[in-house]
């Protein structure tokens, strides 16, 4: 890491890297964040988001401090305009829907047009499939999830903010891709999200259900 790299750069390395969480209500972003920020589930009764809330959290990424700043929004329609606002400052997309819930993943178009509409041209977006660790309630297999992700040519996993699933993994590979972005050497290869979350799985060994 030198300055003269960074000095191309408009972001410095000081500055935090925005990523935002959207999705339908109740698909799990809110729990998803309190699952990577401080590793615990929220279970039992169900708070709906109000407006937007975010939380910091700074990750070590190949020996190099990546600040993350992670915006829940609210996934009600009604807050809809406040969210709006934000997509613009948004560096990552996390965009989430609920295996057991079939409506959440078929409005996931929707998202992707509003995303496309709001969000900066080279906006970070990654799908993610949440309540894998829903078995029996399942609605949305993982197959469709994947295929849904390749015809808008978008990295895609499944994750559980219950189990902790692929939580870590998909901030992570977030947070790998805005960091090659800033820093890449010039000829260095892009960096490939969605391979680089398939090798970590199979890695894991984890997390094909
Ligand atoms: N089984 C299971 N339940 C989950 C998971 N993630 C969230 N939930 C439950 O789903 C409900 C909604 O979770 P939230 O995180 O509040 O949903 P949200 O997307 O933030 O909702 P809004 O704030 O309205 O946009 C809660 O009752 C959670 O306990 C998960 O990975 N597995």
């Amino acid at each position: 890491l030198t300055t003269v790299h960074m000095a191309d750069h408009p972001k410095s390395l000081s500055d935090f890297d925005f990523v935002m969480l959207v999705g339908d209500s109740g698909v799990g972003k809110t729990c998803l964040l309190v699952r990577f920020k401080d590793g615990a589930f929220l279970a039992g009764s169900f708070i709906s988001t109000v407006g937007i809330d975010f939380r910091n959290k700074v990750m070590t990424i190949d020996a190099v401090k990546v600040k993350l700043q992670i915006w829940d929004t609210a996934g009600q329609e009604r807050f809809r305009s406040v969210t709006h606002a934000y997509y613009r400052d948004a560096h990552a997309l996390l965009l989430l829907y609920d295996v057991t819930n079939k409506a959440s993943f078929d409005n996931i178009r929707a998202w992707l047009t509003e995303i496309h509409e709001y969000a900066q041209q080279d906006v970070v977006v990654m799908l993610l499939g949440n309540k894998a660790d829903s078995t029996h309630d399942r609605l949305v297999k993982r197959e469709e999830g994947e295929k849904l992700a390749k015809e808008f040519g978008v990295p895609f996993m499944e994750t559980s903010a219950k189990s902790g699933l692929n939580v870590e993994l998909a901030f992570t590979a977030v947070a790998k891709e805005l960091k090659h972005r800033t820093m890449k050497e010039p000829d260095e290869p892009k960096f490939q999200l969605q391979e680089y979350v398939d090798k970590e799985m199979r890695t894991v060994g984890c997390c094909r259900s």
